[in-house]
């Protein structure tokens, strides 16, 4: 497994260029090795951070690009809640991704966690096939209390191996009704990337990395890459000697 790597800027604003440049080199590498680019959003902060500047790049291959939600919540895709909703406001509306490439959570089954969540296996299977997805890139964020993705601090859905996707309806993070990929899919990624901003993450980010406290988000790993965007709020709390690896 590899070791993270953390990235560690001033501000949001530098992570916006950093993840900028990064994601504009990971989709050229992926097209150029297998003729596409296949990535996860998360919601939270993480969609304005990472469009800010991606939004403009006119040399990403855009039209290479399949988008996938790490975790979906279910409701209609205009609802406020919508993870779809705000990448689409963010990213998507700016930048010429093909329609039938973006695979947003199937609007006509948010009032069925169990058919959204097999639904959105087969959606991954239009794309991966039968094996195992492995994302070129999954882009993370974390809650103060380290869930990512879906995936809650205590909560049964940690140990799911037996699906891509699984559901719940009882996310402490409203609103409770959900769906998120899993362990096996998460970690299958070639590159895992958080981006954690603001001191309100401080304490989660020092229990993570310095402590290696077992939270849904110290359990990502990767096969390849797996890299932490912070700024210097969310790193408030990290040892000193933890940043030998940053860059
Ligand atoms: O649907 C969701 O709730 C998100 O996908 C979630 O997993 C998010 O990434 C974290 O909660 C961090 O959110 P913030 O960046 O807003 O703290």
């Amino acid at each position: 497994m590899p070791s993270p790597e953390i990235f560690k800027f001033a501000s949001a604003d530098e992570i916006s260029t950093a993840l900028d440049h990064f994601i504009a080199q990971a989709s050229h590498d992926a097209i150029a090795r297998s003729g596409r680019f296949t990535v996860t959003l998360s919601g939270g902060s993480l969609p304005k951070v990472l469009a800010a500047k991606l939004k403009s790049n006119t040399t990403v291959e855009w039209s290479k690009w399949h988008v996938f939600f790490a975790d979906e919540r279910c409701v209609p895709h205009d609802h406020d809640d919508s993870n779809y909703l705000l990448a689409k406001q963010q990213l998507l509306d700016s930048v010429p991704i093909p329609a039938n490439q973006v695979h947003p959570i199937n609007p006509a089954l948010v009032n069925d966690r169990h058919a959204a969540a097999k639904d959105y296996v087969q959606q991954l299977k239009s794309v991966f096939g039968e094996e195992l997805p492995s994302f070129d890139v999954n882009l993370l964020g974390i809650g103060p209390d380290g869930h990512c993705c879906s995936l809650f601090p205590g909560h049964p859905l940690l140990d799911v191996k037996d699906t891509w996707v699984a559901s719940l309806d009882d996310s402490p993070k409203p609103p409770p009704s959900r769906i998120t990929l899993t362990y096996p899919v998460i970690n299958n990624a070639d590159t895992n990337v958080f981006v954690v901003t603001g001191e309100g993450k401080a304490d989660v980010f020092h229990q993570i990395i310095d402590l290696k406290e077992p939270l849904p988000s110290g359990r990502v790993q990767a096969k390849r890459r797996l890299i932490w965007f912070v700024d210097n709020g969310a790193a408030g709390k990290l040892k000193a000697s933890t940043l030998k690896y940053s860059l």
